[in-house]
């Protein structure tokens, strides 16, 4: 066992951190090894629910496989609550699992057990009685709204009923880690926000750090405080979901989010434009409105700036992590006194915006 666990833990000690985490896949008997993980640093915060995204086979199921240990790393280390994973035998494995809890896109019943038998399956592994498993099953029903479900098997379930009974099941041992994988890609829309709501609420009253892995940016975008872009086993990009969202910086950020945030020129426009202004064209520009700015009239102040020729294209207000954003795209003359006009007005208000492009 690391030195770390030792330790006092604070709120400021991640609960995992990845450490120039490498993993390889194959090279032997002739074949190319494979580099899923290529030196990952990162961390996630005690009490967050962190997100993790990426394009399929980008290293998130990786990634989480090595927290739980059910892979390790090829260089690197994996740290849960400064216990170093890698360094565990069987028995000290065992324990941490105890520690994690764990849900899936598929939900991973049993279909020969009934919803209260899900439930009590890893306290029954873990050797705890009979009296305490009855203890802890019922109110575990409450939590996920199941309470009257205890005797249903999984086939009577909808699949969001079958998912919070794979979320009761992994609170079952009290673990101080939920692994989300997948979790919520194969709900409906209206289901998966009832199980976001959730992982929400547990989250915040149970103070259980969520560490999520998804392909949908929707996920992310209403639960996760933080979160982590993954690109061909590196993250490429990592921070405050809302910051990361509102001001992408790597381009594969931006084209994971480009369809999830703020809004988008019909294509019809979007694909003339020119990167550079010919003599009568317009600039077209998305204004970004977040913190302070969300709230004050700056548009009208635009208008008044520029004068009536500005054209108001598209807008959307959004929310992000709980807080609230706002996009409009906009076109006006891209003459040198308009831009300068603008140019100014922007550096005044503070406001952040980006050109789209030039045209007519
Ligand atoms: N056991 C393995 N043996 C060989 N290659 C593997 C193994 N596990 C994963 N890989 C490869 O590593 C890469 C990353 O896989 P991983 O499953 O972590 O990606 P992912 O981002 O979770 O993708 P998806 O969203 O499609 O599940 C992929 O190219 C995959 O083929």
């Amino acid at each position: 066992m690391s030195i770390v666990a030792h330790l006092p833990k604070t709120d400021a000690q991640p609960m995992v951190t990845f450490e120039g985490v490498t993993k390889r896949f194959g090279g032997s008997g002739g074949r190319p090894a494979f580099s899923a993980l290529a030196g990952v640093d990162f961390a996630v915060a005690r009490g967050s629910i962190t997100g993790i995204i990426g394009r399929s086979g980008a290293g998130k199921s990786t990634l989480i496989r090595l927290v739980n240990g059910l892979e390790t790393p090829s260089t690197g280390r994996v740290a849960v609550d400064g216990v170093d994973v890698g360094a565990l035998d069987e028995a000290g494995l065992r324990s941490l699992r105890r520690e994690i809890g764990m849900i899936f896109q598929h939900f991973n019943l049993l279909s020969s057990r009934t919803v209260r038998d899900n439930i009590a399956l890893p306290l029954e592994i873990a050797g705890v009685d009979a009296r305490t498993i009855e203890a802890k099953v019922g109110p575990l029903m409450d939590l996920v709204g199941l309470g009257d479900k205890a005797k249903r098997y999984p086939a009577e379930l909808s699949g969001g009923q079958k998912q919070r009974v794979g979320i009761a099941r992994a609170l079952a041992t009290e673990p101080k880690l939920l692994l989300s994988d997948e979790a919520t890609s194969a709900l409906d829309p209206e289901t998966t926000q009832s199980i976001l709501d959730l992982l929400k609420r547990i989250n915040r009253e149970l103070g259980l750090t969520v560490l999520l892995i998804t392909h949908e940016m929707e996920v992310v975008k209403t639960i996760a405080s933080d979160v982590a872009v993954i690109d061909r086993g590196l993250i490429v990009e990592q921070g405050r979901t809302f910051d990361v969202f509102t001001r992408p910086q790597h381009e594969t950020t931006r084209a994971l989010l480009s369809a999830a945030v703020g809004v988008k020129l019909p294509e019809w426009i979007s694909n003339d434009l020119a990167s550079a202004p010919s003599a009568g064209d317009r600039a077209f520009v998305r204004l970004i409105f977040f913190g302070e700015t969300a709230f004050r009239p700056l548009t009208a102040r635009l208008a008044a700036e520029i004068g009536a020729d500005l054209n108001i294209l598209a807008g959307a207000i959004d929310e992000i992590a709980g807080e609230p954003f706002g996009s409009l795209v906009v076109s006006y003359p891209a003459d040198a006194a308009t831009l300068e006009r603008a140019g100014r007005f922007y550096r005044e208000t503070g406001l952040t915006t980006e050109v789209l492009g030039y045209g007519a």
